[in-house]
């Protein structure tokens, strides 16, 4: 089998696709984006397809690590997500071709269905309670919400009360009832995460998310010592080369690595089965569209340390399309009592409407993040 043709759609609300086209008509879907950075990782996917046309799509591995090590330049946000979809996207092929869903490939399911989660509350978290609400009537349990709006460096006690008030409204509203995940989403600095931990800890929340900034990884260790909330990590991080240390120093309990940014599947893979062994639990970062949730779902099978899935129904960000827009066999997806069944087609499991990407791909959108101002007019942390 070769290669013949790679097409990418940017599609509402900020994704991109791609699809691989063989010799043998037998396609494969990926999601490599970057958010708020789509057309500079189209432009590396085009570039890695000056290779990637002509050779054998099941030949994955070694074509994971041409595309890493081909080039003197390695890894980072771009790179690896551009690297990302298109390695969704071979293993979409070669189970199609085998007939058989990816984690059967990868050695079969170690669980019969997965735990997800819902956002609520939005960019500056407000609503928490009444958006519980209405995902608890349809059977999710577990949530993620943003911890705090903006925080300077060192903040103040009402900054502080501000963001516990509102984790305290959910325990007095729900008890233990339901569980929830916060998100500091790199908004905190050292200094005030400490703080902040601190505060947290009488509440219970499942994990803390990017209790600092990605490049401030060193401090994971030291906030582990002054907390026992299980601090989680991993969206800004791209390849085992950067678990490896997180997981030799220490103090992150969940890693997050995303489907789409981390490498794929193949490096994924990897990074679940390194966290094992560190007795650190795998839980796929994904506010992203529905071909990521299925490489997610992928390797949640096969993962033992997989532990919760991100998805993106009813998020924020998810404006001009939802989750499953692009999707026809949306009823694979069905979600359980809070958990997703096993994907049962073959492939990553999801099949596009090729149809509905190319209209919604006509009129591209080019969302952007937010670039927010503390008082004092200095650039605070989205
Ligand atoms: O946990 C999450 O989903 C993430 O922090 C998410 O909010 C960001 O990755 C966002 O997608 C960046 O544009
Ligand atoms: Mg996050």
């Amino acid at each position: 089998m070769k290669i013949t043709k790679l097409t990418l759609y940017r599609v509402p609300p900020r994704w991109m696709f791609l699809k691989i086209e063989t010799d043998e008509g037998i396609t494969g879907w990926g999601e490599p984006v970057i958010e708020g950075r789509a057309r500079t990782v189209e432009a590396a996917v085009n570039e890695l397809a000056e290779y990637l046309v002509g050779q054998d799509p099941t030949r994955i591995n070694d074509l994971w690590q041409v595309m890493y090590r081909g080039g003197f330049y390695r890894g980072g946000a771009i790179l690896m997500s551009a690297i990302a979809g298109i390695d969704q996207a071979l293993w979409d092929i070669k189970g199609k071709a085998l007939g058989v869903p990816v984690y059967e490939l990868l050695g079969g399911r170690v669980r019969d269905k997965m735990k997800m989660y819902s956002w609520v509350g939005g960019d500056r978290p407000a609503d928490v309670i009444e958006g519980i609400l209405t995902l608890r009537d349809i059977g999710i349990h577990t949530f993620k919400l943003n911890g705090t709006e903006e925080l300077g460096i060192v903040d103040t006690a009402t900054a502080v009360d501000a963001a516990i008030a509102r984790i305290a409204q959910i325990r007095e509203a729900f008890g233990n009832t339901i569980e929830f995940g916060i998100d500091f989403h790199g908004r905190v600095a050292a200094p005030m995460a400490k703080v902040l931990l601190r505060e947290l800890e009488p509440f219970r929340p499942l994990f803390v998310e990017e209790p600092v900034l990605a490049e401030q990884a060193e401090y994971y260790p030291r906030l582990a010592e002054h907390t026992s909330i299980p601090l989680a990590a991993g969206e800004r991080m791209y390849s085992r080369f950067e678990f490896k240390h997180v997981f030799a120093r220490g103090g992150i309990a969940i890693v997050q690595p995303d489907l789409s940014h981390a490498g794929g599947i193949t490096e994924c893979v990897k990074i679940a089965a390194m966290a094992e062994a560190y007795d650190v639990a795998f839980a796929p970062h994904c506010p992203l569209g529905p071909v990521a949730l299925a490489a997610c779902l992928q390797v949640d099978f096969v993962s033992h340390n997989a532990v919760l899935q991100e998805q993106s129904m009813g998020i924020h960000y998810n404006k001009g399309a939802e989750l499953f827009d692009y999707v026809i066999n949306r009823e694979d997806f069905q979600i359980k009592d809070g958990y997703f069944p096993p994907l049962p087609k073959p492939g990553l499991g999801v099949i596009v409407d090729e149809e509905r990407v190319i209209a919604a791909s006509q009129n591209p959108p080019d969302w952007r993040n937010p670039v927010w101002r503390h008082p004092d007019g200095s650039v605070a942390e989205w």
